[in-house]
């Protein structure tokens, strides 16, 4: 069976305020990045499944021969990935010999791709084929890195096998799916976000897929139009760190303290639901901005309360407040990024002065637009030429 090459793409995210509480069924809210994870498809004619992650220096190859032992052990091919099929994750862990508490990035990312490569390909003839990923994304760092890749692999695999239809026709740049097209990649990266993190809430997939802002609750998607072009400062603190070992530390937390940290879940669900109401009115004020000021350092606290600050995020809060900047973790936290809110009106020379403080720091800064769209495909005129050529030099 021979597979159309295709090239796609995925937006990373920032969270405004739910991380962690959203896997709890509380609210998130969330915005796509201008940053992007590339992703391209090639057929192969040498009975061989490849895969080249530049970004974590991952290169695999496998046998057709090898991966069709796992044929008869896919369920029967689905429109819509509902459960993980925790059967098929032991087989794959087993031939891979990876750990199930490893944390290793090329396992994880590799097991992402094999449970979704066999469980699309399974009930026909499995390809050949090469992908090769590459990412703006810092990986790791709380934006959102393992959803875009699992979006992107979840739209070219389902591309290629035929489950949704080419987006692009032969005039298009580029070019994005029907909604229940949209749903259906959705819920494969979600299958890829619980392979790597373990318990994802499915917010990080949801913009991956759908762009823009939205408002997450228990696996409800809602589209937030009407809010205001927010300037936001990212911050890597280059700290590494695991989705999945916090996300988990802050289960135990609960499970060892549900009186007291139950609370702290309630009171961010009522900091993001406060954040959309000011976001929405309209015009927003000064007034407005000291509340979501107010918002962001209360919420700041509550993170270190569910212990997923770290010292680096501390020093960010501390050196953009000297500037009259109120600053956050984003995404897992215990390391990774920042956003820090710049009001419309915040001098250019304010920002350029913090951003040298915090670089001074050892990390890395800088003033990001957001709001970019979901998943797309592309033709290869559509691309950067710098991002085209690392994809086609594997
Ligand atoms: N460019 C990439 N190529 C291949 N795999 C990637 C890439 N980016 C991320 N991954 C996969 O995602 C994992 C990192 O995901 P993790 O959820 O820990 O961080 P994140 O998604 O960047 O942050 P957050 O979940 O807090 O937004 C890596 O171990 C790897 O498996
Ligand atoms: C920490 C977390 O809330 C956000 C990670 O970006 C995990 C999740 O929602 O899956
Ligand atoms: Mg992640």
């Amino acid at each position: 069976m021979q597979v159309k090459d295709c090239l796609v793409s995925a937006p990373g995210k920032t969270i405004l305020h739910g991380e962690h509480a959203v896997v709890h069924g509380k609210v998130a809210l969330a915005v796509s990045l201008n940053l992007r994870t590339y992703l391209k498809l090639r057929a192969s004619s040498n009975d061989k499944v490849c895969i080249n992650l530049p970004n974590i220096d991952t290169f695999r190859c496998w046998d057709l021969s090898e991966l069709k032992q796992f044929v008869p052990f896919v369920n029967d091919k689905k429109d819509e990935a509902q459960r993980l099929d925790a059967e098929l994750v032991r087989r794959l862990r087993d031939f891979m010999g990876v750990t199930n508490g490893s944390l290793d990035n090329g396992s994880m990312a590799s097991l992402a791709f094999l449970y979704i490569y066999l469980s699309v390909f399974a009930s026909g003839e499995l390809p050949g084929l090469t992908i090769t990923v590459w990412s703006e994304l810092p990986t790791g760092a709380g934006l959102g890195s393992s959803a875009a890749y699992s979006v992107c692999l979840a739209a070219a695999l389902l591309c290629a096998a035929g489950t949704i239809p080419a987006s692009l026709r032969e005039w298009d740049q580029t070019a994005r799916w029907c909604q229940e097209d949209l749903e259906c990649i959705n819920s494969w990266a979600f299958q890829g976000e619980t392979i790597i993190h373990g318990n994802p809430s499915g917010v990080d997939n949801a913009v991956g897929t759908w762009g823009g802002m939205l408002r997450f609750l228990a696996g409800k998607i809602i589209p937030l139009s009407r809010v205001p072009l927010l300037r936001i400062l990212l911050t890597n603190t280059k700290v590494p760190r695991s989705t999945k070992v916090l996300v988990a530390r802050v289960k135990d937390k609960i499970n060892k303290f549900p009186s007291i940290m139950n609370p702290v879940l309630e009171s961010v669900d009522a900091i993001s639901y406060t954040c959309e109401k000011v976001l929405t009115c309209e015009p927003i004020t000064g007034e407005h901005y000291s509340i979501l000021e107010e918002l962001i350092d209360i919420n700041q606290h509550h993170l270190n309360v569910m212990g997923v600050g770290h010292p680096a995020l501390d020093t960010l809060c501390r050196v953009t407040l000297a500037k009259g900047l109120h600053s956050k973790l984003t995404g897992a936290g215990g390391g990774g990024c920042g956003i820090t809110l710049l009001r419309p009106e915040t001098d250019s020379s304010v920002v350029q002065s913090t951003v040298q403080d915090l670089k001074d720091c050892g990390f890395d800064c800088w003033e990001t637009s957001i709001g970019g769209p979901g998943v797309q495909q592309h033709s290869p005129s559509s691309v950067k030429e710098e991002i085209l050529d690392i994809l086609d030099r594997y």
